[in-house]
């Protein structure tokens, strides 16, 4: 099964802890297995010989089992959970790993909580599905055999009796396989939803409190409830009534054991500690059947979670290959076009040749496609685009753009990202560099001296200003020594006297990079060698 050989793959990282668990559950079975039989001949031999002997003998050899079952089960269960969080923690990070490396548009619609929901919750319901069945799966196929076997050789006709109870089951599974699925995969894109909606309350309080709209996002809130409550009962009924057919199985069993084994034991043809071993033995594979059909229905459920899983893993990542531009001096681009998905195109049959030493200022309207722009150059929409972006004479797509960005290109963008960590941390994110270096730097961008390398940032909260974030992202581009630099608004949350610092900044380190401002600010137009008009574009051509 696709699944198993899936999830596998995760814990076999772990083999030690898969292996201690395997021991440990097939003593815990071996143990659980001859309970039965024990029973069945201590009843027998007690009521031969009615000695003190036998019940020393019988009461020793249960207290020897009990002891290591407990064991065995404490044991068994502390690693089965050891390596479950293991592997779906790694599972888990791979999806989210992958998708940080798929084209920037692939989830650009979809809402980042109900992603972060899903895979979370998919990863814990394949992971737990494979570790619960892995054994059991054996074991119980195990027990039925031996159970049959055994029961087989007690009385034949009793055992016969039961036989057809078996297809039974599976004539149910076949009838409600589909269902569950369909039913399981709705319940749970709705229950993703839900926390989505729940992630967006929290994270909106401040806009919601501004502007007193309380419960218009309560009424969202309901509303998606809803939507997943009518889900899950719509699920919940199918499940339990699959669950009540299978329970069926198990009473229609029971009776004919009451019944024709009474008989049997009324004409001599069983003695009563071998019915006590058919009925515990019955009571075992009515035990096993059952988890059969809870397993038909968690497989179906795992199965939507793994189908869900896979549709991230088996999309393609961002083109990306290996060659490096060490110097970077121009970045052209030829008859470059590109559009968001169906919409018009932003940029058109784009022909433009960037030179290193100049300071580039991009302004026109807002949506014109400036912000396109720079995602565009420094190779975030490579899979999207036509035309041609060279850094020198290299194509962009034979370029390995993550290294480039990582080490060559500086970007800072309109609302810079920051990372809960120290100043320190943000400043140096992605590299290294000394503290005095940093201390000069963050002098040169004038960030307030009350700041100190140690203070804490939070990513999310509101203890930054807008204008002290823009300069914590520039430092830390600066002290990147980027070739390239791109900066979104840089003096929109600037006051005027950081402007000017900025200005003399950008003039004095130009010479060795690439520099391009995008804004709409006219001030910085005076230290720009060239200003282009995104709306000029697709006339604009240069040599
Ligand atoms: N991820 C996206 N998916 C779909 N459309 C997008 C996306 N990002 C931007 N757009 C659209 O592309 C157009 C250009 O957006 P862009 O952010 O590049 O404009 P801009 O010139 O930087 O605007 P502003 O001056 O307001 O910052 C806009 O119409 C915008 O709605």
């Amino acid at each position: 099964m696709a699944i198993f050989k899936f999830v596998l793959r995760y814990l076999l990282r772990h083999k030690m802890i898969v292996l201690i668990y395997l021991i440990f559950s097939l003593l815990y079975w071996l143990v659980s297995i001859s309970f039965p039989v024990l029973t069945g001949i201590y009843i027998d031999e007690l009521l031969d010989t009615y000695s003190l002997h036998t019940i020393k003998v019988f009461t020793q050899i249960i207290l020897i089992a009990g002891a290591v079952k407990i064991l065995s089960t404490f044991i068994k269960k502390y690693y089965l959970s050891k390596v479950g969080v293991k592997a779906t923690t790694e599972l888990n990070f791979e999806v989210l790993r992958h998708i940080s490396e798929l084209p920037i548009l692939h989830y650009n619609n979809t809402d980042k909580g109900y992603l972060n929901h899903r895979i979370a919750n998919d990863s814990t319901v394949v992971v737990n599905f494979v570790l619960s069945n892995l054994f059991e799966l054996i074991i119980n196929g195990l027990t039925i055999l031996v159970a049959f076997y055994i029961s087989l050789n007690l009385n034949v006709k009793l055992t016969i009796i039961l036989v057809p109870m078996i297809p039974l089951y599976l004539i149910i599974y076949l009838l409600f396989k589909s269902a569950l699925y369909n039913r399981g995969f709705k319940y749970r894109e709705n229950q993703n939803n839900l926390f989505s909606e729940m992630n967006k309350y929290l994270y909106n309080i401040k806009f919601n409190k501004t502007n007193a709209t309380f419960t218009e996002a309560y009424n969202k809130l309901t509303s998606n409830f809803t939507i997943m409550y009518d889900s899950f009962l719509s699920y919940t009924k199918l499940s339990l009534s699959f669950t009540n057919s299978g329970s069926v199985i198990s009473v229609i069993s029971q009776i004919i054991i009451f019944y024709f084994g009474g008989m049997e034991i009324i004409n001599g043809n069983l003695t009563i500690g071998e019915f006590t071993i058919i009925n515990s033995f019955f009571s075992m594979i009515i035990n096993s059947i059952k988890y059969l059909i809870g397993f038909g229905q968690n497989y179906q459920n795992a199965l939507v979670s793994y189908k869900r899983i896979k549709q991230i893993l088996e999309k393609d990542p961002d083109i990306n290959e290996k060659e490096i531009v060490s110097n970077i001096e121009t970045i052209q681009l030829n008859n470059v076009t590109f559009s968001y998905g169906d919409k018009k195109n932003i940029i058109k049959n784009f022909n433009y040749k960037f030179k290193k030493g100049k300071v580039y200022c991009i302004c026109g309207e807002n949506g014109s496609g400036k912000s396109t722009f720079i995602d565009l150059i420094t190779g975030i929409l490579t899979n999207y685009y036509s035309g041609n972006i060279y850094y020198n004479l290299k194509e962009i797509k034979k370029l390995d753009m993550y290294y480039t960005r990582k080490k060559q290109i500086g970007v800072i963008a309109q609302n810079p990202k920051l990372v809960t960590g120290t100043l320190f941390e943000n400043v140096t994110y992605g590299f290294s560099d000394h503290k005095k270096n940093i201390e000069h730097m963050l002098t040169k961008v004038g960030l307030s001296k009350s700041w100190k390398l140690d203070d804490c940032i939070y990513e999310n909260s509101e203890n930054i200003s807008g204008g002290e974030r823009y300069k914590i992202a520039l430092t830390r581009a600066l002290l990147k020594e980027p070739q390239v630099l791109l900066m979104d608004e840089p003096t929109a949350a600037l006051d005027s006297n950081s402007v000017e610092k900025f200005k003399k900044l950008i003039t004095d380190i130009k010479k060795r990079k690439m520099i391009f401002i995008i804004t709409h600010d006219q001030q910085l137009f005076n230290i720009a060698d060239e200003i282009i008009n995104i709306n000029d574009l697709t006339e604009k051509v240069s040599t």
